[in-house]
């Protein structure tokens, strides 16, 4: 990766609002009702605020940041399941990964046709499918379940399946977040050696993580959000040291 290596996630001053959810009253309902429902009952806050950066190909990205800081909300948008209030958000080629584990699986249908789901979702051809569908399933070591109903699978194994469709469909931008919290110890290194493949071969990777070793082991940059603001971006090993050191405080 060099500074001459195409952008592949160019993101330009997004902002994301959500709402606060406050309890109200019936009185203050009431009260809010006869004025003429003017001003907002529900107050918002900024998840997001005027986030620009730019990925290049083959960087390998962690996002990092206290609970409640934006990483994920941040990732949802260069996956594109979110869209932001204010700015862009441009991506390069096919996005793909693990945002929320199985999110795109159908309960009632078995992990074979969810693969086949999943895998056409994130553009693959049947043939495609039909080629890699045993690859999937051994890397996913699911073996006999493959034609169980998802809905009886451990977290453990929606992970992996969902991982292994992900990782097969050749994506240019690979997302992950939080992977490591579900999958056992023997799986997490092996998403790992897959995760450390892809970027050898040169596929942009932004990773969410709480951790810190692994974000300096799988990553080489680091963004710090901070209530949805970029405080900080730079190797991950500087921006891993400097959260390390506001931990502290
Ligand atoms: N769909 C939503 N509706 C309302 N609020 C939301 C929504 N998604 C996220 N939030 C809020 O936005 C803020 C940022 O959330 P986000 O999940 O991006 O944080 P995070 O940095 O990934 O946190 P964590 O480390 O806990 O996973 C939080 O306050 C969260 O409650």
């Amino acid at each position: 990766m060099s500074e001459l290596s195409p952008i592949t996630v160019e993101i330009k001053g997004i902002s994301k609002q959500f709402v606060l959810r406050h309890t109200r009253s019936i009185k203050e309902a009431l009260i809010w009702f006869l004025k003429g429902r003017k001003g907002d009952l529900s107050a918002k806050f900024h998840a997001l605020q005027d986030v620009s950066l730019d990925i290049r190909q083959g960087e390998t990205v962690a996002l990092l940041g206290f609970n409640g800081s934006g990483k994920s909300t941040l990732l949802k948008h260069i996956s594109g399941v979110m869209t932001p209030d204010e700015g862009t958000v441009r991506t390069r080629g096919r996005v793909a990964g693990l945002i929320e584990v199985g999110a795109g699986f159908h309960p009632d249908l078995s992990g074979r046709d969810n693969v086949y789901l999943n895998a056409a979702i994130l553009g693959m051809s049947e043939t495609q499918i039909k080629e890699r569908f045993d690859s999937i399933v051994e890397f996913a070591e699911i073996g006999e379940f493959i034609d169980t109903e998802v809905r009886f699978y451990s977290s453990g194994m929606y992970l992996r399946l969902a991982f292994s469709v992900a990782v097969h469909s050749d994506p240019e931008v690979f997302l992950v977040d939080e992977i490591l919290a579900v999958g056992d110890e023997p799986f997490q290194r092996k998403c790992l050696e897959k995760i450390q493949e892809l970027s050898d071969a040169g596929q942009t990777l932004v990773v969410v993580s709480h951790d810190l070793d692994l974000v300096q082991r799988v990553c080489s940059r680091g963004i710090l959000l901070e209530h949805g603001r970029v405080l900080k971006d730079g190797p991950s090993h500087e921006v891993v040291e400097f959260l390390r050191s506001r931990s502290k405080r």
